[in-house]
């Protein structure tokens, strides 16, 4: 958004003293196994916690930024807050309304106000309407205009000028209004899915992935479009993307999601140059570089996958596969090897493996001269790397070194306990809050004074000290370059 129109939107802010969109503790839990049948056989239902506790201000006339890996819950957190989709706690305010309590002619007039742009313009368009029933489909809901206009037009002429002229307003000609969405490329099409969203007026826009299915190419105009519609009609934009350079061009302030929450939020500079939580970092790595000294940055994938939202992790829920995760005070040992045995446990608590898929893998590899015979030493030589235990000491080693042996042995829970005894990390115990401010943060390594006062300052641990720098030790991680399905390069 340009300087004036932020700077405008600041001082509607200050003047009515809140921002456009309040959002407070939302959660949208998914329920599984809850069918009739379910019920009647007795299974339990399980929950997707695909938004578990989410906190965003809008201002007026600002993009607000939704950063995170697929799944991280951010289009739920859009459709939610709009009320596509029932919360199932939380509030929502919109310009001062209780939108979870609106219904009736107040849900009426919201959905008017507050629209969205979906992601996929070759799903999103119902491919029996034509571009202009489609356009107009929301003023025809809405039975808009109220009256006749007075020129002699009747309602449904007026809506058929009103798609022409946001067709044209898009980038389009009016005189494709009868043609139909498979007739256009992917970039035409979401030229007509922003159309659809205006079509109301509306003051507040979510902008679910708007460029992400499309062509590089393309990208850069409909997110140019998007910066003109703002500027000209005063918008306000939620703007949800996997892929961080498309947000650092177009959002003001930016919130990064993991696994249903907010794990940092604040200005769009201070997001890319000075990232707090570890996971913005490793995002961040992920961005390819322009200038050449940057080009020779290390881009790794975070170990480890993202955790299922069914069962996340406990405390901190990045902290699975966190570069940084704090270790005990009891414990003393370089970060990588602590983050190997932490990845250690992890992979058996999830059962990523067994000792016996262990022995099975060193079978299949055995050469073949003689018989297999099952070496406790060369089982904990395998295991120590693969995740990276070598050159431990003292009793760090000899705790990993008798946990390797339980586990030779086949007892995975008693080698799992006897790494969370000498291992366990604060990270582990307490959900991390977002810290105050504009530049905030939900990682326990800046949360010192809240932690403390909760878990036993030892607890924190000397290792905090031990912590690598910003970003030396991280790992990045990958999420895909914007999609390209290459069918857009015949855009207006
Ligand atoms: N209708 C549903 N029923 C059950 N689980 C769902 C449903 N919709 C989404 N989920 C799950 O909720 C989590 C969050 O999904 P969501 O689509 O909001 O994430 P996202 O960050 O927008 O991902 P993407 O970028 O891939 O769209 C995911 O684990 C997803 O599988």
């Amino acid at each position: 958004m340009s300087e004036s129109a932020r700077a405008a939107g600041e001082e509607r802010d200050a003047d009515e003293g809140e921002p456009l969109l309040k959002v407070r503790g939302l959660r949208k839990y998914y329920f599984e196994d809850d069918s009739l049948l379910d019920r009647l056989l007795g299974n339990e239902p399980t929950s997707v916690k695909a938004v578990d506790g989410v906190d965003l201000d809008v201002h007026r006339g600002e993009t607000l930024g939704v950063v995170g890996e697929s799944g991280c819950g951010k289009s739920t957190t859009g459709e939610t807050l709009l009320r596509l989709r029932e919360a199932t706690d939380g509030t929502v305010e919109f310009d001062g309304e209780d939108v979870m309590a609106l219904s009736g002619e107040d849900l009426t007039r919201f959905r008017k106000r507050a629209g969205i742009v979906f992601q996929d313009p070759f799903s999103s368009l119902d491919p029996r309407m034509t571009v202009g029933d489609i356009v107009s489909e929301g003023l025809k809901i809405h039975d808009l205009p109220e009256e006749p206009p007075d020129d002699g037009r009747s309602k449904g002429e007026w809506r058929r000028d009103r798609a022409k002229e946001l067709l044209e307003r898009v980038g389009l000609s009016a005189d494709q209004i009868d043609r139909y969405p498979h007739e256009f490329s992917g970039g035409q099409r979401q030229r007509v899915g922003i159309a659809r969203a205006l079509a109301l007026d509306p003051e507040f826009v979510v902008l679910d992935e708007p460029v992400s299915a499309l062509d590089v190419s393309v990208q850069a105009q409909i997110l140019n479009l998007l910066e003109d519609l703002q500027e000209e009609f005063g918008l306000t934009y939620l703007f949800i993307a996997h892929d961080l350079s498309v947000v650092r061009h177009i959002c003001d302030r930016v919130a990064v999601m993991y696994l249903g929450e907010v794990i940092e939020t604040g200005e769009t500079d201070d997001i890319f140059d000075s990232p707090k939580h570890p996971y913005t970092e490793a995002l961040l790595e992920s961005v390819p570089r322009a200038s050449v000294e940057e080009q020779g940055r290390r881009v790794e994938a975070l170990s480890g996958d993202v955790p299922s939202p069914r069962n996340p992790p406990s405390g901190c829920h990045f902290r699975t596969r966190c570069p940084k995760v704090i270790q005990p005070a009891t414990v003393d040992m370089p970060q990588r090897q602590y983050r190997g045995v932490m990845d250690l446990r992890n992979r058996l608590e999830r059962q990523g493996f067994t000792a016996e898929s262990v022995w099975e893998t060193l079978r299949s590899e055995h050469d073949g001269e003689g018989s297999f015979e099952r070496d406790p030493m060369v089982f904990k030589e395998a295991l120590r790397e693969e995740f990276d235990l070598h050159d431990l000491s003292g009793a760090t080693m000899d705790t990993v070194e008798d946990a390797l042996e339980i586990l030779a042995n086949g007892r995975e829970e008693e080698a799992i306990d006897r790494l969370r005894d000498g291992f366990e990390s604060p990270c582990e115990q307490e959900d991390p809050v977002l810290t105050d401010g504009s530049h905030a943060v939900a990682c326990h390594l800046y949360a010192d004074e809240e932690y403390e006062a909760d878990v036993a300052p030892e607890d924190i641990g000397t290792a905090m000290g031990g912590m690598p720098t910003n970003g030396a030790d991280a790992v990045a991680s990958g999420p895909a370059d914007p999609a390209d399905n290459g069918s857009d390069t015949d855009d207006a």
